[in-house]
């Protein structure tokens, strides 16, 4: 067995970079991916990236309006197990390749889709332009500057995000059509094909879904601010010009690291009061920043790196990207990866981010010219036995969640690890977090707690008493996953590493996080999100030559737990053959690369990726963000009509804004506008043109004209929009102690039988005495063991 989707067909009909790398996830692990491009289209005419998302597929060059090539088409949508796609509405309709469309010819296909805006929204019929996604996303208003305007994002991390998602929902779609393989209680459904969507702004969601969960009186840092929100977690410039980013999220590491700065007196600062959660408080942070910030400007950045890494505290450098590519932290992953192109000569992508131990899906070829094969002579021959396995069952009606009946065990804390449970509840999995008896330390962040434990069960168990752990094999001998993304050493002092594991269950799929991975001098070190963004180059990319730039999304931590989900959904696949499991193992390194993907492809000739500025608003006059007398709009002016539109919009006489125009009316060279530069006289007179309007009234007269543009929103805009309340993008959940709250809905939406979470997330040990009493366990044994302080429960208030 090479891959977990041996056998697997998928036809990869996308035509950007969600698409396209949602299906490479599936060729990774051994899926025969099909990549349909129009004739003519070259397998690198979609930039240097296509040589990572691309690889492992053949290509097929296909004509979708001729009539031989729609014939074509049809024949290879019968044969095929996934149809991922991600235009837009129009151009799905046109080319007949609309879910509804697709499913009613095909009820055993999975149809992906990954538009990068939802369909939903007035902007669904946008063109798919990350400028626009980020801006409706609040990705950019939320991207702190230094003087607090939004960023235009200089990569495009919505789809990085967006196709990770789409994999991990495919796979969960696969195991619900083609059942999970017996085993335990009541696996597998009688589902059969599946639509699911996944836009880019699920991705982003994902990625604020902390700071998107919200309640009434919950405190947020006041200014994001370029460089971070609060004290204890941020970048500061050090004595030789070089950014240290501290990542002190909790409490004791924030004294620790006090104690490296011999600081403590800030905890007497007004409203600081001794507590790190104050600093929040509007007005109370920015002194302390401003006594960090001269602290960290007296010594270099070796000197503090040094301290706090010696003292416990995690903290990285600004790096840039060749930095981290060319280092040995990368490189130990297995992330870089050098073949030689037939027609490029040596190229280096980025590695396999997901490795499963018994499955690892070795083969890999290049997209070239070579990799094209004749669609006609694609799946000719009799399907293969891919759902092989658990037959799936007839149709019975809706089809149960994807993953009812998976039982999944999450010892993880924070955000990496959880984020994978999170989803795999979210397609219907039972999850139980497992916590030790001093608890998962994220719990102080209490609304960003519930974004990622929202209807899950809780169980309280000492792995470090006898009884403790004897409790935690039955439990681990009645689950289909076990998960974490505990430091390297604490598997193995608490038996959860996976040879223990697998010795009791050998049906187990082991999901294994670690920050930097093993083998290289950052193994040990704990790690959080932004210290991954410093590392990896993408914040100093965001920054340009000026003051590096912090994504407020959880960029890294998303991606690792998406990884995760994935590499256990692909595991539970192979599993269904024989009935073993296997050990899944990612990286937030490993995330690092891929959120990144197309930018680390290097190759001779190679064009430079984009770099920002620390206060970059895009890339050109046209394309770019506007403030406006309220709010900001985005224009994404891409095309010769865009710019002719524009200039009709806002030429002379016209003045739609009150301004005074772009000037010139008809002598105005639209075309050129499409290479003026994001800041000069062009931009100028549209800024002025734009001056008498808010961000909304611009986006719609220039939507109205034809110029492709949206509103900026920021967080309180986009959990107030209500485009997004009608998408499903948010919903409300009554939590106990915070009261009714705004939480992310989901992160796919599925034909059929969605889950819909409503629970709040459980205090520790909630379900302790359930869970035991459905292991078979008496009044009396629980009694025992919860005297012995082997388990613990929640007390009933
Ligand atoms: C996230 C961490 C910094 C958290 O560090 P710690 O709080 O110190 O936890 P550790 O993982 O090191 O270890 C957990 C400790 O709890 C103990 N432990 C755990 N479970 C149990 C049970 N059930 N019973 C008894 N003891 C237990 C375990 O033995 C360890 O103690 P000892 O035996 O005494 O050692 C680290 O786990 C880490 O770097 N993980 C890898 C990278 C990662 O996932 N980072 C979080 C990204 S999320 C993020 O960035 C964000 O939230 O933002």
């Amino acid at each position: 067995m090479s891959g977990a989707y041996d056998g697997v067909r998928v036809l990869d009909a996308s035509g950007a970079i969600a698409g396209a790398m949602a299906a490479m996830y599936l060729a990774d692990q051994g899926a025969d991916v099909v990549r349909l491009l129009p004739p003519g289209r070259g397998p690198l005419d979609g930039g240097p990236g296509a040589l990572c998302w691309d690889r492992n597929k053949r290509l097929c060059a296909l004509d979708r309006a001729a009539p031989a090539g729609a014939a074509q088409l049809r024949r290879l949508l019968a044969a095929a197990d996934v149809l991922v796609v991600d235009d837009t509405p129009d151009e799905l309709d046109r080319d007949g390749l609309d879910p509804d469309g697709v499913r009613a010819a095909h009820p055993d296909l999975i149809h992906l889709w990954l538009p990068l805006l939802a369909p939903a929204a007035p902007w669904g019929r946008l063109p798919a332009d990350p400028l626009l996604a980020d801006a409706v996303s609040s990705a950019s208003g939320e991207h702190g500057s230094y003087d607090g305007h939004p960023l235009a994002l200089v990569t495009p991390i919505a789809a990085y995000g967006q196709a990770i998602l789409g994999a991990t929902a495919v796979a969960a779609a696969l195991l619900g059509r083609d059942g999970a393989g017996g085993g335990g209680a009541g696996r597998g459904s009688a589902g059969r094909g599946r639509a699911v969507l996944v836009s880019g702004l699920h991705a982003t969601a994902a990625m604020q879904a902390a700071s998107l969960t919200d309640a009434e009186g919950i405190i947020r840092a006041s200014q994001p601010g370029g460089g971070g929100s609060s004290p204890n977690y941020r970048l500061y410039r050090c004595s030789d010009d070089r950014w240290l980013y501290l990542g002190a999220l909790t409490e004791p590491l924030f004294l620790t690291a006090l104690d490296v700065l011999d600081l403590f007196e800030v905890l007497t600062m007004p409203g600081v009061d001794g507590s790190m959660l104050n600093m929040l408080r509007p007005g109370v942070g920015a002194p302390v920043v401003a006594r960090l910030a001269a602290r960290f400007a007296e010594r270099p950045l070796a000197h503090w790196e040094r301290l706090l890494t010696d003292a416990g505290v995690p903290n990285a450098p600004a790096q840039t990207r060749d930095e981290w590519w060319a280092g040995e932290v990368v490189a130990s992953n297995g992330m870089r990866r050098v073949h030689v192109h037939p027609e490029l000569g040596p190229v280096e992508i980025p590695g396999d981010p997901v490795r499963l131990s018994r499955t690892p899906g070795t083969f890999f070829h290049l997209p070239s010219t070579q990799a094209f094969v004749d669609a006609a002579a694609v799946w000719t021959d009799p399907r293969p036995a891919a759902a092989a396995g658990e037959p799936a069952g007839e149709p019975t009606g809706e089809p149960a969640a994807p993953l009812a009946g998976l039982r999944v065990l999450d010892l993880g804390s924070f955000v990496a690890g959880p984020f994978g449970s999170t989803l795999l509840a979210d397609y219907g999995a039972e999850v139980i977090k497992v916590e030790g008896p001093g608890g998962d330390p994220y719990r102080i962040y209490t609304v960003s707690f519930l974004a990622f434990h929202k209807g899950q069960a809780d169980i309280v168990v000492d792995l470090k008493t006898p009884e403790g752990r004897e409790t935690f094999h039955d439990l681990v001998r009645s689950a289909d996953v076990l998960l974490d993304n505990v430091r390297p050493g604490v598997r193995e002092r608490i038996g959860t590493d996976y040879a223990t594991l697998a010795a009791i269950n050998p049906r187990l799929v082991r999901g294994t996080v670690t920050a930097w991975g093993t083998g290289n001098p950052l193994s040990a070190t704990p790690a959080f999100d932004p210290l991954l963004q410093a590392r990896s180059g993408l914040i100093t990319a965001q920054g340009g030559a000026g003051a590096p730039c912090q994504s407020a999304m959880l960029v890294h931590d998303i991606g690792t737990g998406s990884l995760v989900a994935f590499g256990i959904l692909a595991a539970l696949y192979a599993r269904r053959r024989d009935g073993l499991g296997q050990e899944v193992v990612t990286t937030m390194v490993n995330s690092s690369v891929m959120m990144q993907a197309g930018e680390f492809v290097h190759h001779a000739g190679r064009p430079a990726p984009a770099v920002g500025g620390h206060e970059y608003v895009g890339d050109t006059a046209v394309h770019r963000l506007y403030p406006c007398k309220e709010g900001w709009v985005a224009v994404a002016a891409t095309t010769p009509e865009h710019a002719a539109a524009l200039v009709a919009a806002f030429g002379e006489g016209s003045e739609p804004g009150g301004g005074p125009g772009l000037g010139g009316g008809s002598e105005v060279d639209a075309v050129a506008l499409l290479r003026a530069p994001a800041r000069g006289p062009a931009a100028e007179r549209i800024t002025a043109a734009l001056a008498g309007l808010t961000g909304a009234e611009a986006a719609g007269l220039l939507a109205a004209a034809g110029v492709p543009a949206a509103p900026v929103l920021d967080r309180g805009g986009f959990l107030t929009d209500p485009w997004f309340a009608a998408a499903g993008i948010l919903t409300r959940i009554d939590e106990p102690d915070l009261g009714p709250c705004t939480v992310v809905r989901r992160y796919a939406d599925w034909s059929g039988n969605p889950v819909e979470i409503t629970a709040a997330a459980p205090p520790p040990g909630a379900d302790t005495r359930r869970i035991l009493a459905g292991l078979g366990y008496s009044d009396d044994r629980i009694a025992e063991l919860l005297a012995a302080g082997a388990v613990r429960e929640h007390a009933a208030p």
